[in-house]
């Protein structure tokens, strides 16, 4: 009996196929399921059919309807797995089919695909205007280095022809995945051993043979990023029935490297742009953990309730609701989890202030005591040097280092400062109250007494964790291997934190990855919202040294990022409501669009003059961005982690981003004072690339001083 796999390029379109085509697919994978080679080449339902002038001898047509055709790709060589590789109407099946070859990647052994035709038609065209160019892109890399990366005859014809980058993205549809994305990596500036090492080792077999195995079979099931082999009836019909998800399936072979590893010896940290699957690398780490024994229990936390109640879904999907392993994870944020161990071993649920309370709070110490220090000053110094190295007496802030503090502090300013932190800490006991990090520092504390509850934490948005939560889940689970898988974007840090793994007794050195691909945004969003961080350096998650988007791309192609300057609010909201007409009628749902702003404030008009023009919305506060249909409206911190096909970021003005009174006086504390600028050119950015597809950003006055084109 023959086996069936479905290549990606089917699944990118069978959510989108109406009902009696997608019941004809059924149908007609249930014959391949049934039926011997021979009988499925005589089913006269299938219609099994070779398609004229076809580039590679494999392909075939089947019937799907009267109208629809799959293709497919059939083994000659004796092996027994059907490839299903798209479903299309009638003519575009058979046009779509002539023009595709199928190959085996001599590099990484994986099925590829390229349009043949279109490659042989245009490489003349770039060749005649590349004789004439003042330089070619692959100039440096020679004809064996590049097919020692898998490149062929026919590609290596065509990346000889390639001037620039944006040559290398009009090839871009019609190359071989992987050859594709070797060439991407050579022109970002990698060298080969390193694109060797990211591209080709990632998916070339651990036990490739030194000669290419050619079967169709092998190199289908070599392929595990864009095939899906199906191994029984019950799994064809559950993968054909239910939405698919391809997150869920195909893994990027960097992903799939960290998320199925076996094992590692000590904690894991896996850093990457905006939207490089990260939370989705993840999500299959606590599946790949969950497989690994039967009764280990998993923390897997992220920053918000928001995202929590999202992450938890989405485990839901990869583990097909199975409620035992469900049972096995926590999903939740590291404060709401540090407050259940605290409320555990006390009488009653301890009751952290929030921020502006906390700000209030060392007004009335500043006062109290008649403190030469500023409240902001005195939050920043608990905050960041007391709170963050977790001094508890006068002696240990004598002795400590206070770097990344940009003022000097000697002995008698650090009694007079110690002598307000003890004022603050009694103000908050009389009250009954606490902070959300002094609960963390408890719960760490209760931790550490005890036998550690989990067998692995998984973190997801890491670079936003204080040394408070940290010291949470370095308690909670026992130091040793597989113990902490971090996921994080420096990039993306718009809480004021700044740790150093190592101190904490996370070292997560020589096992440390990085995710490249973009699988949110389109290139022209990622490109535009790079370059608002271009002016800057991040440091890197763990603490030591920084980090970069280099090699950072997207797969996906679409318009340019729209940016517009209105001479009043009035304006900019009445443009904002054309803008979200416009996308309604172009078929997006009301909840695929974001409309996002510095504070609330800014969007009660928008959301005033939304429903008033009587479009649906929702505002994101806190609780999960699911709920009814509306178009969603959140403050840029909101926005964290989630992603809509439009986005508009409204007020990007020169008061608001950055916004004047969270950024620390430079003559305060200068090191302050730049911290808090890249926090919040961090915050636009993270609000820029929550758009899939379209985004644009407005203003009315003075465009922020952050936007590329006002630099
Ligand atoms: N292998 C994959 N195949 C298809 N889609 C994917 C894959 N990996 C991630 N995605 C999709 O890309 C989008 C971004 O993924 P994810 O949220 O995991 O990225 P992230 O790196 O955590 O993003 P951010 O840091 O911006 O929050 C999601 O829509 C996700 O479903």
């Amino acid at each position: 009996m023959p086996r069936l796999a479905f290549a990606q390029s089917f699944w990118d379109g069978y959510d989108a196929l109406e009902k009696p085509v997608r019941a004809g697919v059924r149908k007609a994978m249930a014959k391949f399921q049934a039926m011997t080679v021979a009988e499925l080449n005589a089913d006269k339902g299938l219609h099994l059919e070779s398609v004229e002038n076809a580039r590679d001898r494999r392909i075939r047509t089947i019937r799907i309807t009267d109208f629809w055709r799959g293709v497919v790709l059939a083994p000659d060589d004796g092996s027994d797995v059907f490839l299903l590789v798209n479903v299309l109407p009638h003519d575009d099946a058979y046009a779509w089919a002539a023009k595709r070859l199928y190959s085996a990647n001599t590099a990484t052994r994986a099925l590829e695909v390229r349009n043949a035709v279109a490659l042989d038609e245009l490489t003349p065209l770039y060749e005649t205007a590349a004789r004439t160019a003042p330089r070619l892109l692959f100039a440096d890399v020679s004809d064996g280095t590049l097919r020692e990366l898998g490149i062929d005859d026919q590609v290596l014809r065509a990346a000889r022809s390639v001037v620039d980058k944006a040559q290398l993205e009009a090839f871009s549809t019609l190359l071989p995945e992987d050859q594709l994305e070797v060439l991407q990596y050579l022109a970002e500036g990698f060298s080969p051993e390193e694109v060797y090492r990211d591209v080709v080792a990632v998916r070339r077999p651990a036990d490739a043979p030194a000669e290419p195995v050619e079967d169709l079979a092998t190199v289908i099931a070599n392929t595990p990023a864009r095939i899906r082999l199906v191994t029984g009836q019950q799994e064809l019909e559950e993968i054909l029935e239910k939405p698919f998800a391809a997150w869920r399936v195909f893994l990027h072979p960097s992903q799939r490297r960290v998320a199925y590893r076996t094992s590692y010896g000590g904690p894991v940290q896996v850093t990457g742009g905006p939207g490089t699957g990260k939370t989705v690398a993840a999500l299959h780490r606590v599946k790949h953990l969950l497989g690994g024994s039967d009764d280990g229990r998993i923390l897997l936390t992220t920053y918000t309730n928001a995202l929590a109640t999202g992450l938890r879904e989405m485990l839901g999907l990869l583990l097909d609701e199975d409620e035992k392993l469900l049972a096995r994870v926590d999903v939740t944020t590291v404060d709401a989890y540090a407050n259940g161990v605290v409320r555990a071993a006390s009488a009653s649920a301890p009751k952290p202030i929030d921020d502006r309370e906390q700000r209030r709070l060392w007004e009335k110490v500043v006062k109290q005591l008649g403190l030469p220090f500023t409240a902001r000053f005195l939050a920043q110094e608990y905050r960041h040097v007391i709170l963050g190295q977790d001094l508890r007496d006068l002696d240990a802030y004598l002795a400590a280092s206070r770097r990344g503090r940009g003022t000097g502090l000697g002995p008698a300013r650090r009694r007079l400062l110690w002598s307000g932190v003890e004022r603050f800490e009694r103000l908050l006991h009389d009250r009954g109250q606490t902070t959300h990090l002094g609960v963390c520092a408890r719960a760490a504390e209760l931790l550490a007494a005890g036998p550690a509850p989990y067998a692995h934490v998984v973190v997801d948005e890491a670079q936003d964790l204080h040394p408070a939560q940290w010291r949470v889940l370095r308690a909670a689970v026992p130091p040793g291997p597989d113990d902490l898988f971090l996921t994080g974007d420096p990039h993306q840090r718009i809480y004021d934190s700044r740790v150093t793994l190592g101190s904490l007794g996370i070292a997560t050195a020589g096992r440390s990855f990085r995710l490249r691909v973009n699988y949110r945004s389109t290139e022209e969003i990622l490109t535009w919202s790079a370059r608002l961080l271009a002016p800057v350096t991040v440091d890197a998650l763990e603490g030591e040294g920084s980090d970069s988007l280099a090699g950072y791309r997207s797969l996906l192609h679409g318009r340019q990022p729209r940016t517009q300057g209105y001479a009043t609010r009035r304006e900019e909201t009445e443009a904002l409501v054309e803008r979200v007409r416009t996308l309604l009628d172009e078929g997006l749902a009301p909840h695929e669009i974001g409309v996002c702003a510095r504070f609330n404030l800014s969007l009660d008009a928008a959301e005033e003059k939304l429903k008033s023009a009587g479009i649906p919305v929702l505002r994101v506060k806190g609780q999960a961005a699911q709920g009814p249909e509306g178009v969603r409206l959140a403050t840029m911190h909101a926005m964290k982690g989630l992603e809509f096909r439009a986005v508009s970021v409204l007020g990007v003005t020169e008061d608001s981003v950055p916004f004047a009174r969270e950024v620390t006086p430079r003559e305060m504390d200068p090191l302050q004072h730049d911290a808090d600028l890249l926090r919040e050119r961090c915050l636009l950015f993270v609000a820029c690339t929550r758009a899939r597809e379209t985004l644009s950003v407005t203003w009315s006055g003075t465009p922020s001083p952050f936007l590329p084109q006002a630099a």
